[in-house]
Protein backbone atom coordinates (compact mmCIF):
# COMPACT_ATOMS: atom_id res chain seq x y z
CA UNK A 1 0.00 0.00 0.00
CA UNK A 2 1.79 3.32 -0.86
CA UNK A 3 1.35 5.78 1.58
CA UNK A 4 0.70 9.47 0.00
CA UNK A 5 0.97 11.70 2.78
CA UNK A 6 -2.15 12.60 2.72
CA UNK A 7 -5.65 13.09 5.26
CA UNK A 8 -8.13 10.70 5.28
CA UNK A 9 -11.38 12.82 5.98
CA UNK A 10 -14.66 10.61 5.40
CA UNK A 11 -14.19 8.71 1.83
CA UNK A 12 -11.60 11.16 0.86
CA UNK A 13 -7.93 11.44 0.66
CA UNK A 14 -7.00 15.13 0.66
CA UNK A 15 -3.59 16.66 1.09
CA UNK A 16 -3.05 19.29 3.82
CA UNK A 17 -2.13 22.62 3.01
CA UNK A 18 -1.08 24.32 6.37
CA UNK A 19 2.36 23.18 6.48
CA UNK A 20 4.43 20.07 5.73
CA UNK A 21 6.34 17.64 7.90
CA UNK A 22 8.10 14.32 7.41
CA UNK A 23 8.56 11.52 9.71
CA UNK A 24 12.07 11.56 10.98
CA UNK A 25 13.95 7.51 11.71
CA UNK A 26 15.31 8.23 15.00
CA UNK A 27 17.53 5.51 14.38
CA UNK A 28 19.79 7.58 11.78
CA UNK A 29 17.95 11.24 12.33
CA UNK A 30 17.41 10.92 8.01
CA UNK A 31 13.94 12.47 7.08
CA UNK A 32 11.85 9.96 5.73
CA UNK A 33 9.16 10.24 2.23
CA UNK A 34 6.71 11.03 1.74
CA UNK A 35 6.06 14.99 3.05
CA UNK A 36 2.80 15.07 4.72
CA UNK A 37 0.77 17.75 4.28
CA UNK A 38 -0.73 19.49 7.84
CA UNK A 39 -4.51 19.75 8.52
CA UNK A 40 -6.04 23.06 8.90
CA UNK A 41 -9.58 24.36 10.34
CA UNK A 42 -11.41 23.57 7.41
CA UNK A 43 -10.35 20.13 7.55
CA UNK A 44 -11.13 19.70 11.01
CA UNK A 45 -14.91 21.19 10.08
CA UNK A 46 -15.20 19.06 7.06
CA UNK A 47 -14.16 15.65 9.20
CA UNK A 48 -16.27 16.70 12.21
CA UNK A 49 -19.36 17.52 10.13
CA UNK A 50 -18.98 14.26 8.45
CA UNK A 51 -18.44 12.38 11.68
CA UNK A 52 -22.13 14.63 13.45
CA UNK A 53 -23.84 13.42 9.64
CA UNK A 54 -22.90 9.52 10.48
CA UNK A 55 -23.35 9.87 14.17
CA UNK A 56 -27.44 8.41 14.48
CA UNK A 57 -27.04 6.29 11.99
CA UNK A 58 -24.12 4.49 13.14
CA UNK A 59 -25.04 4.70 16.68
CA UNK A 60 -27.95 2.25 16.08
CA UNK A 61 -26.24 -0.09 14.02
CA UNK A 62 -27.27 -4.13 14.87
CA UNK A 63 -24.55 -5.36 17.08
CA UNK A 64 -23.81 -8.15 14.26
CA UNK A 65 -22.94 -5.73 11.85
CA UNK A 66 -20.71 -2.78 14.39
CA UNK A 67 -18.84 -6.58 15.34
CA UNK A 68 -18.37 -6.81 11.69
CA UNK A 69 -17.02 -3.76 11.02
CA UNK A 70 -14.47 -4.38 14.13
CA UNK A 71 -13.58 -7.44 12.72
CA UNK A 72 -12.99 -6.29 9.25
CA UNK A 73 -10.53 -3.39 10.73
CA UNK A 74 -8.71 -5.89 12.30
CA UNK A 75 -8.35 -8.12 9.13
CA UNK A 76 -7.42 -5.04 6.79
CA UNK A 77 -4.56 -4.15 9.19
CA UNK A 78 -3.20 -7.80 8.92
CA UNK A 79 -3.96 -7.58 5.23
CA UNK A 80 -1.37 -4.72 4.93
CA UNK A 81 1.58 -7.47 5.75
CA UNK A 82 4.82 -6.59 6.38
CA UNK A 83 4.61 -2.66 4.85
CA UNK A 84 3.12 -1.46 8.30
CA UNK A 85 5.59 -3.43 10.32
CA UNK A 86 8.67 -2.20 8.45
CA UNK A 87 7.38 1.66 8.46
CA UNK A 88 6.30 1.46 11.99
CA UNK A 89 10.04 0.13 12.38
CA UNK A 90 11.17 3.29 10.77
CA UNK A 91 9.28 5.80 12.35
CA UNK A 92 9.40 4.69 15.80
CA UNK A 93 12.87 2.91 15.93
CA UNK A 94 11.29 0.07 17.73
CA UNK A 95 12.54 -3.79 16.87
CA UNK A 96 10.51 -5.73 14.31
CA UNK A 97 9.62 -8.05 17.08
CA UNK A 98 7.71 -5.33 19.54
CA UNK A 99 5.51 -3.99 16.45
CA UNK A 100 4.26 -7.57 15.45
CA UNK A 101 3.72 -8.02 18.69
CA UNK A 102 1.81 -4.65 18.78
CA UNK A 103 0.25 -5.43 16.32
CA UNK A 104 -1.12 -9.07 17.33
CA UNK A 105 -2.33 -7.03 20.52
CA UNK A 106 -4.15 -4.24 18.10
CA UNK A 107 -5.77 -6.67 16.04
CA UNK A 108 -7.03 -8.68 19.12
CA UNK A 109 -8.13 -5.98 21.03
CA UNK A 110 -10.74 -4.84 17.77
CA UNK A 111 -11.73 -9.09 17.53
CA UNK A 112 -12.39 -8.25 21.46
CA UNK A 113 -14.50 -5.40 20.83
CA UNK A 114 -16.36 -6.97 18.80
CA UNK A 115 -17.20 -9.77 21.10
CA UNK A 116 -18.28 -7.64 23.29
CA UNK A 117 -20.75 -5.37 21.15
CA UNK A 118 -22.34 -8.97 20.05
CA UNK A 119 -22.37 -10.04 23.45
CA UNK A 120 -24.66 -6.74 24.34
CA UNK A 121 -24.35 -6.57 28.17
CA UNK A 122 -22.99 -2.98 27.82
CA UNK A 123 -26.56 -1.38 26.50
CA UNK A 124 -26.93 -2.21 30.27
CA UNK A 125 -30.74 -2.59 29.61
CA UNK A 126 -33.14 -2.37 32.67
CA UNK A 127 -36.48 -2.16 32.36
CA UNK A 128 -38.80 -1.36 35.93
CA UNK A 129 -42.58 -1.87 34.58
CA UNK A 130 -45.43 -0.02 35.11
CA UNK A 131 -47.18 -0.13 38.08
CA UNK A 132 -50.67 1.44 37.54
CA UNK A 133 -52.07 -0.27 41.22
CA UNK A 134 -49.72 1.00 43.41
CA UNK A 135 -50.56 3.21 45.92
CA UNK A 136 -50.78 5.92 46.92
CA UNK A 137 -48.91 6.32 43.35
CA UNK A 138 -48.86 4.55 40.53
CA UNK A 139 -45.11 3.96 38.48
CA UNK A 140 -44.74 4.80 35.30
CA UNK A 141 -43.00 2.22 32.75
CA UNK A 142 -39.32 3.54 32.88
CA UNK A 143 -36.95 2.04 30.47
CA UNK A 144 -33.14 2.35 30.49
CA UNK A 145 -30.24 1.72 28.07
CA UNK A 146 -26.77 3.28 27.23
CA UNK A 147 -26.13 4.87 23.98
CA UNK A 148 -23.41 6.13 22.49
CA UNK A 149 -22.18 9.75 23.72
CA UNK A 150 -21.16 11.34 20.10
CA UNK A 151 -18.31 11.56 17.44
CA UNK A 152 -14.69 10.84 19.37
CA UNK A 153 -11.48 13.12 19.14
CA UNK A 154 -8.63 10.40 19.65
CA UNK A 155 -4.62 11.32 20.12
CA UNK A 156 -2.48 8.59 18.73
CA UNK A 157 0.11 8.18 21.28
CA UNK A 158 3.78 8.38 20.21
CA UNK A 159 5.09 5.41 22.07
CA UNK A 160 2.34 2.56 20.33
CA UNK A 161 2.03 3.31 16.94
CA UNK A 162 -0.20 0.75 16.30
CA UNK A 163 -2.18 -0.57 19.86
CA UNK A 164 -2.87 3.75 21.29
CA UNK A 165 -2.86 4.85 17.95
CA UNK A 166 -5.34 4.98 14.61
CA UNK A 167 -6.94 2.07 15.62
CA UNK A 168 -5.60 1.82 19.11
CA UNK A 169 -7.88 1.35 22.15
CA UNK A 170 -9.86 4.41 22.51
CA UNK A 171 -10.57 3.90 18.65
CA UNK A 172 -11.98 0.48 19.51
CA UNK A 173 -13.54 1.02 22.26
CA UNK A 174 -15.25 3.84 20.73
CA UNK A 175 -16.41 2.61 17.50
CA UNK A 176 -17.36 -0.72 19.87
CA UNK A 177 -20.10 1.92 21.55
CA UNK A 178 -21.34 3.52 18.57
CA UNK A 179 -18.95 6.79 18.23
CA UNK A 180 -17.64 8.07 15.12
CA UNK A 181 -13.98 8.94 15.64
CA UNK A 182 -11.66 11.81 14.45
CA UNK A 183 -8.25 10.95 14.98
CA UNK A 184 -5.41 13.41 15.27
CA UNK A 185 -2.42 11.37 13.90
CA UNK A 186 0.62 11.31 15.94
CA UNK A 187 3.45 13.56 13.97
CA UNK A 188 6.01 10.68 15.07
CA UNK A 189 4.17 8.17 12.98
CA UNK A 190 2.47 9.27 9.99
CA UNK A 191 3.37 6.94 7.76
CA UNK A 192 1.41 3.99 9.59
CA UNK A 193 -1.06 6.07 11.44
CA UNK A 194 -1.95 6.55 7.42
CA UNK A 195 -1.46 3.03 6.46
CA UNK A 196 -3.84 2.37 9.24
CA UNK A 197 -6.35 4.87 8.57
CA UNK A 198 -6.93 3.59 5.35
CA UNK A 199 -7.60 0.14 6.10
CA UNK A 200 -10.26 1.77 8.57
CA UNK A 201 -11.20 3.82 5.87
CA UNK A 202 -11.70 0.64 3.48
CA UNK A 203 -13.78 -1.31 6.52
CA UNK A 204 -15.96 1.83 6.27
CA UNK A 205 -16.98 1.18 2.62
CA UNK A 206 -17.30 -2.30 2.58
CA UNK A 207 -18.84 -2.75 5.62
CA UNK A 208 -21.91 -0.08 4.08
CA UNK A 209 -21.30 2.43 7.05
CA UNK A 210 -21.87 6.42 6.43
CA UNK A 211 -18.49 7.72 5.17
CA UNK A 212 -18.33 9.62 8.95
CA UNK A 213 -17.19 7.38 11.01
CA UNK A 214 -14.03 7.92 10.50
CA UNK A 215 -11.57 10.65 10.06
CA UNK A 216 -8.04 11.13 9.95
CA UNK A 217 -6.16 14.28 10.55
CA UNK A 218 -2.98 15.41 10.53
CA UNK A 219 -1.25 18.89 11.69
CA UNK A 220 2.37 20.22 12.01
CA UNK A 221 0.94 22.37 15.65
CA UNK A 222 -0.81 22.27 18.29
CA UNK A 223 -3.62 24.62 16.45
CA UNK A 224 -5.34 21.01 15.11
CA UNK A 225 -5.95 19.13 18.05
CA UNK A 226 -7.25 22.34 19.96
CA UNK A 227 -9.67 23.37 16.90
CA UNK A 228 -10.81 19.21 17.21
CA UNK A 229 -11.51 19.28 21.06
CA UNK A 230 -13.20 22.75 20.60
CA UNK A 231 -15.54 21.55 17.74
CA UNK A 232 -19.12 21.25 19.24
CA UNK A 233 -19.65 18.32 17.48
CA UNK A 234 -17.09 16.41 19.30
CA UNK A 235 -18.51 14.91 22.52
CA UNK A 236 -15.33 13.30 24.16
CA UNK A 237 -11.60 12.98 24.26
CA UNK A 238 -9.27 10.45 24.05
CA UNK A 239 -5.91 11.17 24.51
CA UNK A 240 -2.20 9.06 25.75
CA UNK A 241 0.95 11.42 26.09
CA UNK A 242 2.45 14.36 28.41
CA UNK A 243 1.06 15.42 31.38
CA UNK A 244 1.28 19.04 29.76
CA UNK A 245 -0.67 18.12 26.76
CA UNK A 246 -3.45 16.28 28.88
CA UNK A 247 -3.76 19.11 30.89
CA UNK A 248 -3.83 21.68 28.02
CA UNK A 249 -6.91 19.60 26.03
CA UNK A 250 -8.49 19.59 29.20
CA UNK A 251 -8.70 23.26 29.58
CA UNK A 252 -9.92 23.80 26.08
CA UNK A 253 -12.30 20.72 26.63
CA UNK A 254 -13.48 22.38 29.85
CA UNK A 255 -13.78 26.36 28.49
CA UNK A 256 -16.53 24.80 25.73
CA UNK A 257 -19.36 26.02 25.67
CA UNK A 258 -20.67 22.48 26.60
CA UNK A 259 -18.42 21.35 28.30
CA UNK A 260 -17.13 17.55 27.26
CA UNK A 261 -15.17 14.71 28.84
CA UNK A 262 -11.22 14.13 28.22
CA UNK A 263 -10.07 10.75 28.81
CA UNK A 264 -6.24 11.41 29.20
CA UNK A 265 -3.62 9.11 30.41
CA UNK A 266 -0.50 11.31 31.53
CA UNK A 267 1.98 10.62 33.42
CA UNK A 268 2.76 7.67 36.01
CA UNK A 269 6.03 7.15 38.00
CA UNK A 270 4.51 3.34 39.38
CA UNK A 271 6.08 2.36 42.52
CA UNK A 272 7.18 -0.91 43.16
CA UNK A 273 7.52 -1.80 47.11
CA UNK A 274 10.22 -4.31 47.57
CA UNK A 275 8.94 -5.80 50.96
CA UNK A 276 11.46 -7.13 53.43
CA UNK A 277 10.63 -10.79 53.40
CA UNK A 278 10.68 -10.60 49.67
CA UNK A 279 14.43 -8.55 49.55
CA UNK A 280 15.57 -11.07 52.24
CA UNK A 281 14.81 -14.14 49.58
CA UNK A 282 15.42 -12.80 46.44
CA UNK A 283 17.05 -9.63 46.46
CA UNK A 284 19.35 -11.37 42.93
CA UNK A 285 16.64 -11.67 41.06
CA UNK A 286 14.44 -8.75 42.11
CA UNK A 287 17.40 -6.53 41.32
CA UNK A 288 18.15 -8.68 37.41
CA UNK A 289 13.94 -8.53 36.49
CA UNK A 290 13.43 -4.95 37.43
CA UNK A 291 16.34 -3.93 35.30
CA UNK A 292 14.47 -6.02 32.06
CA UNK A 293 10.97 -4.04 33.33
CA UNK A 294 12.61 -0.34 33.55
CA UNK A 295 14.70 -0.82 30.16
CA UNK A 296 12.10 -2.80 27.59
CA UNK A 297 11.51 -0.70 24.89
CA UNK A 298 13.88 1.75 25.87
CA UNK A 299 11.94 2.27 29.22
CA UNK A 300 9.04 4.48 27.16
CA UNK A 301 5.57 3.10 28.75
CA UNK A 302 3.73 4.66 31.14
CA UNK A 303 3.60 1.83 33.07
CA UNK A 304 7.80 2.08 33.79
CA UNK A 305 8.64 1.56 37.34
CA UNK A 306 10.04 4.81 38.20
CA UNK A 307 10.49 4.48 41.92
CA UNK A 308 11.28 1.92 43.97
CA UNK A 309 10.10 2.12 47.39
CA UNK A 310 12.73 -0.17 49.97
CA UNK A 311 13.67 -0.73 53.42
CA UNK A 312 17.56 0.10 54.27
CA UNK A 313 20.00 -2.29 55.20
CA UNK A 314 22.12 -5.51 53.69
CA UNK A 315 19.74 -7.17 51.69
CA UNK A 316 18.97 -3.92 49.73
CA UNK A 317 22.53 -3.65 49.20
CA UNK A 318 22.41 -7.12 47.75
CA UNK A 319 19.40 -5.82 45.50
CA UNK A 320 21.36 -2.72 44.04
CA UNK A 321 24.34 -4.50 43.41
CA UNK A 322 22.51 -6.69 41.18
CA UNK A 323 20.48 -3.91 39.66
CA UNK A 324 23.46 -1.76 39.09
CA UNK A 325 25.18 -4.40 37.30
CA UNK A 326 22.24 -5.62 35.37
CA UNK A 327 22.17 -2.18 34.32
CA UNK A 328 25.71 -0.76 33.85
CA UNK A 329 25.76 -4.01 30.98
CA UNK A 330 22.41 -2.66 29.32
CA UNK A 331 22.81 -1.61 25.61
CA UNK A 332 21.38 1.84 25.12
CA UNK A 333 18.65 2.44 23.19
CA UNK A 334 16.86 4.53 20.34
CA UNK A 335 13.94 6.19 21.77
CA UNK A 336 11.09 7.43 19.67
CA UNK A 337 11.46 11.18 19.07
CA UNK A 338 14.31 13.58 19.21
CA UNK A 339 11.82 15.38 21.46
CA UNK A 340 11.37 12.58 23.76
CA UNK A 341 15.36 11.99 23.71
CA UNK A 342 15.82 14.94 24.85
CA UNK A 343 13.54 15.28 27.34
CA UNK A 344 14.61 12.48 28.66
CA UNK A 345 18.18 13.67 28.99
CA UNK A 346 17.02 16.62 30.42
CA UNK A 347 15.13 14.46 33.12
CA UNK A 348 18.16 12.39 33.83
CA UNK A 349 20.17 15.61 34.14
CA UNK A 350 17.80 17.39 36.58
CA UNK A 351 17.93 13.54 39.05
CA UNK A 352 21.88 13.42 38.95
CA UNK A 353 22.02 17.66 39.61
CA UNK A 354 19.97 17.32 42.81
CA UNK A 355 21.98 17.87 45.89
CA UNK A 356 19.40 14.81 47.41
CA UNK A 357 19.99 12.20 45.07
CA UNK A 358 22.98 10.04 44.34
CA UNK A 359 23.25 8.19 40.64
CA UNK A 360 23.58 4.22 41.20
CA UNK A 361 24.23 3.81 37.52
CA UNK A 362 24.05 4.53 33.98
CA UNK A 363 23.96 2.09 31.02
CA UNK A 364 26.18 1.65 28.35
CA UNK A 365 27.25 4.25 26.09
CA UNK A 366 24.89 5.72 23.15
CA UNK A 367 26.52 4.81 20.11
CA UNK A 368 23.86 6.31 18.01
CA UNK A 369 21.33 9.41 17.49
CA UNK A 370 18.10 9.81 19.94
CA UNK A 371 19.75 6.97 22.04
CA UNK A 372 19.31 6.74 25.61
CA UNK A 373 21.75 5.41 28.37
CA UNK A 374 19.29 3.70 31.65
CA UNK A 375 20.31 5.40 34.32
CA UNK A 376 19.37 4.63 38.11
CA UNK A 377 19.55 6.74 41.07
CA UNK A 378 18.91 6.80 44.95
CA UNK A 379 17.65 9.05 48.07
CA UNK A 380 16.13 9.07 50.86
CA UNK A 381 12.70 8.83 51.87
CA UNK A 382 12.85 12.22 53.97
CA UNK A 383 14.70 13.93 50.91
CA UNK A 384 11.92 12.65 48.61
CA UNK A 385 8.83 13.90 51.12
CA UNK A 386 10.49 17.40 50.68
CA UNK A 387 10.78 18.01 47.29
CA UNK A 388 7.81 17.08 45.56
CA UNK A 389 9.84 17.59 41.89
CA UNK A 390 11.48 14.09 43.14
CA UNK A 391 7.93 12.76 41.51
CA UNK A 392 8.17 14.34 38.45
CA UNK A 393 7.93 11.51 35.30
CA UNK A 394 10.88 10.81 33.80
CA UNK A 395 9.61 9.19 30.13
CA UNK A 396 12.16 6.54 29.44
CA UNK A 397 14.30 3.69 31.32
CA UNK A 398 15.34 6.22 34.83
CA UNK A 399 14.33 5.25 38.21
CA UNK A 400 14.71 6.13 41.63
CA UNK A 401 14.86 4.26 44.00
CA UNK A 402 13.84 5.36 48.02
CA UNK A 403 15.55 4.45 50.78
CA UNK A 404 13.32 3.89 53.57
CA UNK A 405 14.00 3.38 57.69
CA UNK A 406 10.66 1.13 57.81
CA UNK A 407 7.56 0.09 56.58
CA UNK A 408 5.47 2.88 58.26
CA UNK A 409 8.34 5.38 56.18
CA UNK A 410 7.23 2.91 53.22
CA UNK A 411 3.38 3.73 54.07
CA UNK A 412 4.41 7.51 54.64
CA UNK A 413 5.63 8.00 51.40
CA UNK A 414 3.44 6.67 49.38
CA UNK A 415 0.66 8.74 50.99
CA UNK A 416 2.41 11.09 49.11
CA UNK A 417 2.47 10.18 45.92
CA UNK A 418 0.41 11.48 43.56
CA UNK A 419 -2.14 9.13 41.30
CA UNK A 420 -0.68 6.49 39.61
CA UNK A 421 -1.41 4.23 36.76
CA UNK A 422 -0.29 1.07 38.95
CA UNK A 423 1.57 -0.01 42.08
CA UNK A 424 3.56 -3.29 42.12
CA UNK A 425 4.28 -5.31 45.40
CA UNK A 426 7.00 -7.65 45.36
CA UNK A 427 6.21 -9.76 48.69
CA UNK A 428 6.91 -13.20 50.18
CA UNK A 429 4.23 -15.12 52.96
CA UNK A 430 6.19 -13.06 55.61
CA UNK A 431 5.35 -9.63 54.35
CA UNK A 432 1.32 -10.52 54.66
CA UNK A 433 0.77 -8.19 57.07
CA UNK A 434 2.46 -5.44 56.10
CA UNK A 435 0.95 -5.59 52.44
CA UNK A 436 -2.42 -5.70 54.16
CA UNK A 437 -1.77 -1.76 56.10
CA UNK A 438 -0.32 -0.93 52.91
CA UNK A 439 -3.29 -1.60 50.35
CA UNK A 440 -5.76 0.54 51.43
CA UNK A 441 -3.28 3.45 50.55
CA UNK A 442 -2.55 2.06 46.76
CA UNK A 443 -6.09 1.53 46.47
CA UNK A 444 -6.65 5.41 46.85
CA UNK A 445 -3.54 5.91 44.55
CA UNK A 446 -3.25 3.51 42.16
CA UNK A 447 -5.97 2.11 39.29
CA UNK A 448 -4.03 -1.20 39.35
CA UNK A 449 -2.22 -3.16 42.05
CA UNK A 450 -0.20 -5.99 41.34
CA UNK A 451 1.84 -8.83 43.27
CA UNK A 452 5.62 -10.37 42.69
CA UNK A 453 4.85 -8.77 38.65
CA UNK A 454 6.12 -5.69 37.00
CA UNK A 455 3.88 -3.15 35.78
CA UNK A 456 5.05 -3.03 32.37
CA UNK A 457 2.89 -5.36 29.99
CA UNK A 458 -0.87 -4.48 30.37
CA UNK A 459 -2.96 -7.34 29.46
CA UNK A 460 -6.39 -6.46 27.12
CA UNK A 461 -8.86 -8.11 28.90
CA UNK A 462 -12.44 -7.56 30.40
CA UNK A 463 -11.15 -6.86 34.41
CA UNK A 464 -8.40 -4.53 33.06
CA UNK A 465 -7.93 -1.59 34.34
CA UNK A 466 -5.21 0.88 33.07
CA UNK A 467 -6.41 4.15 34.82
CA UNK A 468 -5.89 5.67 37.70
CA UNK A 469 -6.21 9.21 39.41
CA UNK A 470 -4.65 12.15 38.59
CA UNK A 471 -2.06 12.76 37.17
CA UNK A 472 -2.11 9.07 35.90
CA UNK A 473 -5.26 9.70 34.10
CA UNK A 474 -7.72 12.61 34.14
CA UNK A 475 -11.10 10.71 35.10
CA UNK A 476 -10.00 8.10 37.84
CA UNK A 477 -13.56 6.05 37.21
CA UNK A 478 -12.27 4.62 33.70
CA UNK A 479 -10.09 2.75 32.27
CA UNK A 480 -7.98 2.78 28.81
CA UNK A 481 -7.45 -0.52 28.07
CA UNK A 482 -9.36 -3.26 28.06
CA UNK A 483 -13.37 -3.96 27.71
CA UNK A 484 -14.36 -1.51 30.25
CA UNK A 485 -13.10 1.35 28.47
CA UNK A 486 -16.23 1.22 26.00
CA UNK A 487 -17.95 2.67 29.21
CA UNK A 488 -16.27 5.85 28.59
CA UNK A 489 -18.26 6.51 25.45
CA UNK A 490 -21.36 5.95 26.70
CA UNK A 491 -24.15 7.29 28.75
CA UNK A 492 -27.72 6.34 30.08
CA UNK A 493 -31.01 7.59 28.49
CA UNK A 494 -34.41 7.00 30.39
CA UNK A 495 -37.84 6.32 28.50
CA UNK A 496 -40.85 6.69 30.83
CA UNK A 497 -44.33 5.89 29.21
CA UNK A 498 -42.72 5.81 25.74
CA UNK A 499 -45.13 3.85 23.15
CA UNK A 500 -43.98 0.34 22.71
CA UNK A 501 -43.26 0.98 19.32
CA UNK A 502 -40.84 3.79 19.78
CA UNK A 503 -38.93 1.89 22.46
CA UNK A 504 -35.52 0.87 20.83
CA UNK A 505 -35.44 -2.91 20.34
CA UNK A 506 -33.34 -3.54 23.09
CA UNK A 507 -35.67 -1.95 25.86
CA UNK A 508 -39.20 -4.08 23.72
CA UNK A 509 -41.15 -6.60 25.76
CA UNK A 510 -39.60 -10.38 24.31
CA UNK A 511 -36.38 -8.75 24.62
CA UNK A 512 -35.67 -9.70 20.60
CA UNK A 513 -32.35 -8.81 20.84
CA UNK A 514 -32.13 -11.53 23.44
CA UNK A 515 -30.07 -9.39 25.74
CA UNK A 516 -29.23 -9.90 29.58
CA UNK A 517 -31.51 -7.05 31.17
CA UNK A 518 -32.38 -6.05 34.57
CA UNK A 519 -36.14 -5.98 34.28
CA UNK A 520 -37.74 -5.19 38.30
CA UNK A 521 -34.43 -5.57 39.63
CA UNK A 522 -33.60 -9.13 38.44
CA UNK A 523 -30.88 -9.76 36.10
CA UNK A 524 -31.94 -12.12 33.39
CA UNK A 525 -32.19 -12.90 29.85
CA UNK A 526 -36.21 -12.77 29.95
N1 LIG B 1 2.68 8.80 30.23
C1 LIG B 1 2.56 8.39 29.00
O1 LIG B 1 1.84 7.46 28.71
C2 LIG B 1 3.31 9.05 27.94
C3 LIG B 1 4.02 10.21 28.21
N2 LIG B 1 4.68 10.84 27.24
C4 LIG B 1 5.39 12.08 27.58
O2 LIG B 1 5.12 13.05 26.59
C5 LIG B 1 6.33 13.63 26.12
C6 LIG B 1 6.14 14.06 24.68
O3 LIG B 1 5.69 13.00 23.94
P1 LIG B 1 4.43 13.01 23.00
O4 LIG B 1 4.04 11.62 22.85
O5 LIG B 1 4.70 13.75 21.76
O6 LIG B 1 3.25 13.69 23.84
P2 LIG B 1 2.51 15.06 23.66
O7 LIG B 1 1.59 15.19 24.80
O8 LIG B 1 3.46 16.16 23.45
O9 LIG B 1 1.66 14.90 22.31
C7 LIG B 1 0.63 13.94 22.15
C8 LIG B 1 -0.37 14.43 21.12
O10 LIG B 1 -1.09 15.55 21.63
C9 LIG B 1 -0.94 16.69 20.80
N3 LIG B 1 -0.79 17.85 21.69
C10 LIG B 1 0.12 17.98 22.68
N4 LIG B 1 -0.03 19.17 23.30
C11 LIG B 1 -1.08 19.77 22.71
C12 LIG B 1 -1.72 21.04 22.91
N5 LIG B 1 -1.29 21.90 23.83
N6 LIG B 1 -2.76 21.35 22.12
C13 LIG B 1 -3.18 20.50 21.17
N7 LIG B 1 -2.62 19.31 20.92
C14 LIG B 1 -1.57 18.94 21.68
C15 LIG B 1 0.32 16.43 20.00
O11 LIG B 1 0.30 17.10 18.77
C16 LIG B 1 0.27 14.93 19.82
O12 LIG B 1 -0.59 14.60 18.75
C17 LIG B 1 7.34 12.57 26.37
O13 LIG B 1 8.63 13.05 26.48
C18 LIG B 1 6.86 11.98 27.65
O14 LIG B 1 7.32 12.76 28.70
C19 LIG B 1 4.62 10.35 25.96
C20 LIG B 1 3.96 9.20 25.63
C21 LIG B 1 3.25 8.44 26.62
O1 LIG C 1 2.32 -1.29 28.79
C1 LIG C 1 1.26 -1.19 28.16
O2 LIG C 1 0.77 -2.14 27.57
C2 LIG C 1 0.53 0.11 28.10
C3 LIG C 1 1.43 1.24 28.45
C4 LIG C 1 0.85 2.55 28.08
O3 LIG C 1 -0.33 2.77 28.11
C5 LIG C 1 1.78 3.60 27.69
O4 LIG C 1 2.97 3.39 27.80
O5 LIG C 1 1.30 4.65 27.23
Amino acid sequence: MTITGEMLIGATAHRGSQGEFRAVDPATGEALDPVFGGGGAADVERACALAWAAFDSFRETGLEQRAAFLETVAQNILDIGDDLITRAMAESGLPRARLEGERGRTVGQLRLFAQVVREGSWVEARIDPALPARTPLPRADIRQRHIALGPVAVFGASNFPLAFSVAGGDTASAFAAGCPVVVKGHGAHPGTSELVGRAIQAAVASCGLPEGVFSLLFGTGNEIGTALVADPRIKAVGFTGSRRGGLALMEVAAKRPEPIPVYAEMSSINPVFLMPAALASRAEALGKAFVASLTMGAGQFCTNPGILLVVDGPDLDRFVAAATEALGGSAASTMLTPGIHAAFDSGVAKLAGSGAVTMLARGLACSGPNQAQAAFFTTTAEAFLADPELQEEVFGAASLLIRCPDVAAMTAVAEKLEGQLTATLQMDAADRAAVAGLIPTLERKAGRILANGWPTGVEVCHAMVHGGPFPATSDPRSTSVGTLAIRRFLRPVCYQDIPADLLPESLRDGNPLGLWRRVDGELGRG
